[in-house]
């Protein structure tokens, strides 16, 4: 998983070398200003009714990341003289899927893919370096855990702040905050500064953030993993439900037996291209086979 914040990375598009992701992201929900921010590159958002086939299509869609970094090659130059590198990875290449309403797409890969660039991508957070991402609807993405919590304030503090980064108003904030807070069941954690939290009530606290928002599009990237067993089966039976409610869902995770029970479709992703899209059965035959693992139970919860 990558962090949002702590990057350093410009994904590069043209004319706009100089642009910080974090100035179109970096927190765990998008709407509105972010998704209009991106819309400028590539990346358009349309409210729900202008289709009703269809949630999301990607087309010839690459990212690549830009990263400045010094480089010291030896002592003496180290002194005289500072070199500025730059360095290209090219994230996602040329990556084309649309999806139908009522899809559960499940993203699977090998570290490295490309998979949570194309769900940031999708989300809006990133801009595409070149092609085009069409979302009809507003995305809510559980992207990286407490990506965006500011630590220092209390849990509900930071459901308030979530709410309003997500595009919700500030009335529609005050009316769920306590039906967030309360789903999470942080008890007096709620009123406690984040910093105090564990792992696991960091990820409730993010999850029930997100699937809040009544989005009609979810974004979940691997972010049930920090959950104990009964907020995992707590956190799919609300996925289940979001399944039924929202426009589409995505999942990323290495976690193929989730993939399997969630996901009606799938995209195989290697090296930032689209090795496979077809059903969650063949895509994990096909990827369980390419990297040489059969599928015992440590293999479909964790590759
Ligand atoms: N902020 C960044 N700056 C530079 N390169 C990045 C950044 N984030 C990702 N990359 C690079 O982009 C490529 C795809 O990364 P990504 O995180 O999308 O893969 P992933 O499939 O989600 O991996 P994992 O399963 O390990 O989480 C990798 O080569 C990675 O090194």
């Amino acid at each position: 998983m990558i962090s949002l914040s702590a990057s350093d990375a410009v994904p590069q598009r043209p004319g706009a070398a100089g642009e910080d992701a974090s100035s179109v992201g970096g927190i765990f929900s998008v709407a509105g200003r972010r998704q209009r921010s991106a819309q400028r590159s590539g990346y358009t958002y349309r409210d729900n009714t202008g289709r009703s086939d269809l949630a999301v299509s990607v087309q010839n869609l690459s990212v690549t990341y830009r990263t400045r970094f010094e480089r010291v090659p030896t002592f003496k130059k180290a002194i005289t003289r500072r070199q500025r590198a730059i360095m290209e990875i090219q994230a996602l290449r040329e990556v084309t899927f649309d999806v139908p309403t009522g899809t559960a797409m499940g993203i699977i890969g090998s570290n490295g893919a490309g998979k949570s660039t194309l769900l940031r991508t999708l989300a809006g957070i990133l801009p595409p370096t070149d092609g085009r991402v069409e979302v009809w609807g507003r995305a809510s993405t559980l992207l990286a855990l407490g990506v965006g919590f500011n630590v220092n304030l209390s849990g509900r503090e930071n459901v308030r702040l979530g709410g309003l980064a997500a595009g919700m108003s500030k009335r529609e904030v005050e009316e769920r905050a306590d039906e967030i807070a309360d789903w999470a069941e942080l008890g007096e954690f709620i009123d406690a500064p984040l910093r105090t939290y564990s792992s696991g009530m960091f990820s409730r606290l993010a999850f029930s953030v997100a699937v809040h928002m009544r989005p009609d599009i979810l974004m979940v990237d691997e972010a049930l993993s920090a959950g104990d067993a009964k907020f995992r089966a707590k956190a799919d039976a609300k996925m289940a439900e979001l399944r039924q409610s929202a426009r589409a869902m995505f999942l990323v995770s290495h976690g193929l037996g989730s993939i399997k029970d969630v996901c009606n479709d799938c995209i195989w992703l290697h090296k930032g291209r689209v090795m496979m899209h077809g059903s969650p059965d063949e895509c994990i035959d096909a990827y369980t086979e390419f990297v040489q693992v059969g599928k015992t139970p440590s293999t479909m919860e964790e590759i």
